[in-house]
């Protein structure tokens, strides 16, 4: 009975206060330990135990509204193909026409009935996730991955890449950075690790986040005292000038407010101030020694621990820090991102090896903080591990163009697309805001055991490991645990192994192994994200996208005409090189396990660039038919006007649904 009080006690204390979460998770195990492993009076009284409360349940969108969207989507298609049928009857072009255009209308719009098609398969079962992360802590749940042993929920390692300190200011990474080491999650200090990757090897970078790991030792614990909403320091302090602004407030949190604010304006200014050179001569002494005289495109490994959470004293701390700038050598190809998360997968392993890895751009911040624990819902809350190889949050952006002007902050892409393909494999890997397994980022497939060893990645033996993930004995041994589900004790000097990181992330190590193709981030493309996660889909894994509210991250997005179009020809050479490679999905529907209606959903992303010369085409047609006195449409004298008219109505009317 005890056992119960108290974690009813728990759970109010924790809807009255919710930073406080992790420390009540720790007492309701504690409470889970001294009843037997929460057996409880039912079990002693032969009672059936009721099962545990759902951590995440499937709503399918209303069935109603689900019906009219695929009508709608049929009825689209159907108008197409009418279309499409009526030019092939009156091949001639109708009245006045030479053919010519009658033609070229029929080609694009062949082309956007197959898409038209793809799209109402992939839109066909719409369906959302919803997260209970309060029943993370109910009685009789048992976490079931490899810290199950202690109880506990499992570890994760945040991976964060930067790679230009002039584009991606060191600030900006600070306060991404910041925003991780604040999360709630219980034992946040042990469980959670924090990698920088930064391919820009700037003393810069280093010294902001050295001097963050310090600003951190204030901000983390006033975040949690005070439950702060948006962990990003630049945002928090901009959303609310004056902390009275959202009601009376008591003078310890205004005095606290206060003492925060004057320090992360010394730490902006700190940051702002220094100039790279007085830095390498003045500061640090020794610390930015590795920094003098490398180049950036030619230079050794750089890994400094700059927060070591076990050597803290107080009280629950917060998650380590580690700087990492990979070796770089003009004769090894870097791979862009795909080769920077390589090396933090590796070096992560080698420290803190977590069997779950959340992934986030620089420019991004945590702008909801019980992300961790929303992903967990989604992570443990299935009873089959394969429903979920990763967790995507949607992409969302911050002060960000209204209308979504240029397309690139993915409106409709995350708001229907996705939801659609979330009822077939699921969420496509969106490159940031995502947490993975290790496992399945090993390239291991799901539910995988002892009988399956010896045919599908071989042998535990350390040859095959050899082979599979390099030389590294240390990496082999950390890989192995993560293969088959052992459970490890958590590194506990990261320090002692800094020379261990660097030797994971020399340039060569890659080469002969299987990183960059069967495991880690796949390389070959510029969209590394789509690659990777389709590689995940293809061996059976299924995804699923984590919608909270408020939203999980923030990203920044490219507000100018220029800009927005560098990404997007980075974003469809990535694409074209998919389309294009033995990676291609549908290779990876015949010959692996990728589902036939995930391959079409793919398709439709990666045939993204292919639209613009049938879109340019069809649009230039209208013009040149008024100048060339033509029509590609029938008349409203014709039969069949009404096709294109009805066509016309229910196609605005479907993408305003
Ligand atoms: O050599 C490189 C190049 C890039 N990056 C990092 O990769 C991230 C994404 O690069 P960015 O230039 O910001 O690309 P975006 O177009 O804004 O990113 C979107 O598209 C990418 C490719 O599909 C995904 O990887 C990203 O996660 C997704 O946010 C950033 O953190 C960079 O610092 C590196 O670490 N090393
Ligand atoms: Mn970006």
């Amino acid at each position: 009975m005890t056992v119960v009080a108290t974690r009813s006690i728990c759970e109010e204390v924790i809807s009255a206060a919710p930073w406080h979460a992790g420390t009540v998770w720790h007492v309701a195990l504690v409470c889970e330990a001294t009843s037997g492993g929460g057996g409880g009076e039912g079990t002693r009284s032969g009672r059936k135990k009721p099962p545990p409360p759902p951590l995440q349940e499937r709503v399918p969108l209303g069935r109603r509204a689900a019906w009219a969207w695929r009508l709608a989507g049929l009825a689209v298609l159907l108008l197409l193909l009418a279309l499409l049928a009526l030019r092939l009857l009156r091949h001639h072009g109708g009245a006045g026409g030479d053919g010519g255009v009658w033609r070229v209308a029929l080609v694009c719009e062949a082309w956007f009935a197959a898409l038209c098609a793809l799209n109402v398969s992939a839109k066909w079962s719409p369906v959302r996730f919803v997260t209970r992360p309060e029943n993370l802590m109910a009685e009789g749940r048992t976490p079931s991955t490899t810290a199950a042993e202690y109880g506990e929920l499992p570890a994760v390692d945040m991976l964060v890449t930067t790679a230009d300190p002039a584009l991606e200011p060191p600030l900006v990474t600070v306060n991404t950075v910041l925003s991780l080491l604040a999360l709630d999650y219980p034992r946040a200090g042990e469980r959670l690790a924090c990698y920088v990757s930064d391919d820009g090897c700037s003393p810069l970078t280093c010294h902001a986040l050295r001097e963050a790991a310090g600003f951190a030792a204030a901000w983390v614990p006033f975040c949690r005292r005070y439950g702060v909403a948006v962990r990003a320091p630049f945002r928090y302090f901009s959303s609310s000038s004056s902390p009275e602004s959202g009601g009376p407030a008591d003078r310890k949190f205004l005095d606290d407010w206060t003492f925060m604010k004057d320090e992360y304006d010394k730490l902006v200014r700190r940051i702002k101030n220094t100039d790279e050179r007085s830095l390498l001569r003045h500061g640090g002494g020794e610390f930015f020694a590795e920094f003098l005289n490398v180049e950036r495109r030619n230079h050794p490994t750089i890994v400094k621990v700059l927060w070591d959470n076990s050597k803290s004293r107080a009280g629950e701390g917060f998650p380590h820090l580690i700087y990492v700038s990979r070796e770089k050598s003009p004769t090894h190809h870097h791979h862009y991102k795909a080769g920077a998360m390589n090396v933090l997968t590796r070096v992560s392993a080698v420290m803190t090896n977590a069997p779950i890895m959340l992934n986030m751009d620089c420019d991004m911040f945590v702008n909801n903080p019980q992300a961790v624990l929303h992903a967990m819902c989604l992570l443990l809350g299935f009873d089959d591990e394969a429903s979920s190889g990763f967790v995507q949050a949607p992409q969302r952006f911050y002060d960000a163009l209204k209308d979504d002007p240029f397309g690139n902050q993915m409106e409709c892409f995350f708001k229907r697309f996705i939801s659609g393909v979330q009822g077939v494999q699921g969420a496509f890997y969106a490159g940031t805001g995502c947490f993975h397994r290790r496992k399945a980022v090993y390239g291991v497939p799901p539910n995988f055991n002892g009988a399956e060893r010896e045919d599908t990645i071989g042998s535990s033996s350390y040859k095959e490991l050899h082979t599979r993930f390099g030389n590294s004995e240390e990496l082999n041994e950390s890989a192995r645990n993560i293969i088959w589900d052992l459970s490890s004790k958590p590194m506990v000097d990261i320090s002692s192994r800094i020379e261990v990181a660097k030797a994971v992330s020399a340039c060569n190590y890659d080469i002969g192994t299987c990183w960059g193709q069967e495991v880690g981030w796949v390389y070959g493309s510029l969209t590394e994200d789509m690659l990777t996660g389709q590689r995940i889909h293809a061996m059976g894994w299924r995804s699923v996208l984590m919608v909270t509210e408020p939203p999980a991250f923030m990203g920044s997005a490219p507000i100018g005409g220029p800009a927005c179009l560098t990404q997007f020809k980075r974003w469809a050479t990535g694409q074209s090189e998919i389309i294009i490679s033995r990676n291609n999905p549908i290779l990876a529907t015949m010959f692996k396990r990728l589902k036939f209606r995930q391959c079409l959903a793919y398709l439709i992303v990666l045939g993204w660039p292919l639209r613009a010369p049938f879109e340019l085409c069809y649009g230039l047609l209208g013009p040149y038919c008024i100048l060339t006195n033509q029509s590609f449409l029938p008349k409203a004298s014709e039969d069949g006007f009404s096709i294109p008219l009805a066509l016309f109505i229910s196609y605005n009317t479907y993408n305003f649904m």
